[in-house]
């Protein structure tokens, strides 16, 4: 085979709720996922060794082991045993440090790419082991639709959704890092500076004392005033997920309000936008108060809601339909909050090949 083509979406967090840092340092996570038509490319091709070239934004980004594509592609080297290169070529959409989970789509994209060109036999669910080995938003960037994700993030259940969802993108020139944004948190509820750690490293640098005092308390309440919004239109056709109920992780994880669930398969972004939580945006509001400038200009632009995305500094706004999500958008580039302004839709698939070239019949 002369080269393959994969595509992997980025993400919102449409709910994040947060727990207190385990011993680990990483905390636990109750998340609802949906991914996002912003895409990242990578076709990988025959070579001696692993290489990468980057096209589009990332262009200051490392191409050595230091690249978490790069990484991904070791890793599955090391895993299947071929003794086979590969050169990569990424063109990265999704912004870098953006809260959107980039650098993982780029992991996943490659674990693909690289799967099919070396044979390498692995199956997805042996792909989704590596895939959390690499981060945690990594096995999400595999599967894309929608999904919730406990644990680290990276313990998936599929989740239906039903309709298509408008997004107005706020993206900033400057991103975040997503451990300071932990960190930040850790600070705000009192948990001790339990997390650190580089992005791929493995795990973050967890305190040398262990878990603080307060790591078996439940997750903070740290959505913003009107995030908490009466009940949605929850049906009774919640198909596989009991809508009515929390749903849990271990007992002290933070748990997902079921409404978000039922919101999701009612199609209805208004009983959406009322269930859109996000309980790392107060920490990624501290470092970056001017976000509070961008949630506002998606108000007054008429959005339904505005949430920051992940561990920021995207803002995602809610649109009715593609003509608001339109009208949101230009009405936002006028306020000049932010470096770009996207339209998106979600959900959309995971890392899928759009392309085998050279392959024999
Ligand atoms: C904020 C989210 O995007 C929400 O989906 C994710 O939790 C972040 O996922 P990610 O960037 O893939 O995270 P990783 O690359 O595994 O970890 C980066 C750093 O984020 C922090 N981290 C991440 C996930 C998690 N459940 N707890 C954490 O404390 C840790 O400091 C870690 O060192
Ligand atoms: N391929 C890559 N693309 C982007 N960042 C990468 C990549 N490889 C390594 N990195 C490092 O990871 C950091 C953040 O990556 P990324 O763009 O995925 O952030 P993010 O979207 O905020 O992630 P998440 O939402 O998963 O927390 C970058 O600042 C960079 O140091």
């Amino acid at each position: 085979m002369s080269a393959v083509h994969v595509r992997a979406p980025g993400k919102i967090n449409l709910a994040l709720r947060v727990g207190a840092p385990r011993p680990d340092g990483y905390h636990p996570l109750a998340t609802l996922f949906q991914a996002v038509s912003l895409y990242e490319d990578v076709v990988a091709r025959p070579a001696d060794d692993i290489t990468l070239e980057i096209h589009g934004r990332g262009a200051d980004l490392p191409t050595d082991s230091g690249n978490l594509a790069v990484r991904a592609a070791a890793l599955l080297r090391e895993t299947s045993g071929t003794e086979a290169g590969v050169h990569l070529t990424l063109t990265k959409q999704v912004p870098v440090a953006g809260g959107m989970a980039g650098g993982s789509a780029d992991a996943a994209a490659t674990l693909l790419a690289c799967d099919q060109l070396w044979g390498t036999g692995l199956g997805r669910e042996e792909l989704g082991e590596l895939a959390a080995e690499l981060g945690a938003d990594v096995p999400f960037a595999l599967t894309g639709l929608s999904a919730m994700g406990t644990g680290r993030g990276d313990l998936l259940t599929p989740v239906m959704s039903r309709g298509q969802y408008h997004w107005v993108l706020a993206v900033q020139s400057e991103g975040l890092s997503t451990p300071a944004v932990f960190r930040a948190f850790d600070e705000i509820h009192g948990y001790g500076a339990a997390t650190a750690g580089t992005r791929g490293s493995g795990a973050p640098e967890a305190d040398a004392g262990g878990p603080g005092p307060d790591a078996g308390r439940p997750g903070p309440d740290a959505g913003r005033p009107g995030s908490d919004a009466g009940p949605g239109q929850a049906g009774d056709e919640a198909g596989e997920t009991d809508a009515d109920a929390d749903v849990a992780g271990p007992d002290d994880a933070p748990r997902l309000d079921g409404e978000i669930v039922s919101a999701l398969l009612g199609a209805d972004p208004l009983v959406l936008a009322r269930s859109l939580r996000n309980d790392l945006e107060e920490a990624a509001l501290s470092l970056r108060p001017e976000l509070g400038d961008v949630l506002a200009a998606a108000d007054r632009a008429g959005a339904l809601a505005a949430i920051v995305s992940g561990s920021g500094p995207t803002v995602a706004a809610l649109a009715l339909d593609a003509p608001h999500a339109a009208s949101v958008a230009g009405v936002m580039r006028n306020a000049d909050v932010a470096a770009e302004i996207l339209t998106v839709t979600g959900p959309v698939a995971g890392a899928r090949v759009l392309e085998h070239v050279g392959r024999r019949p």
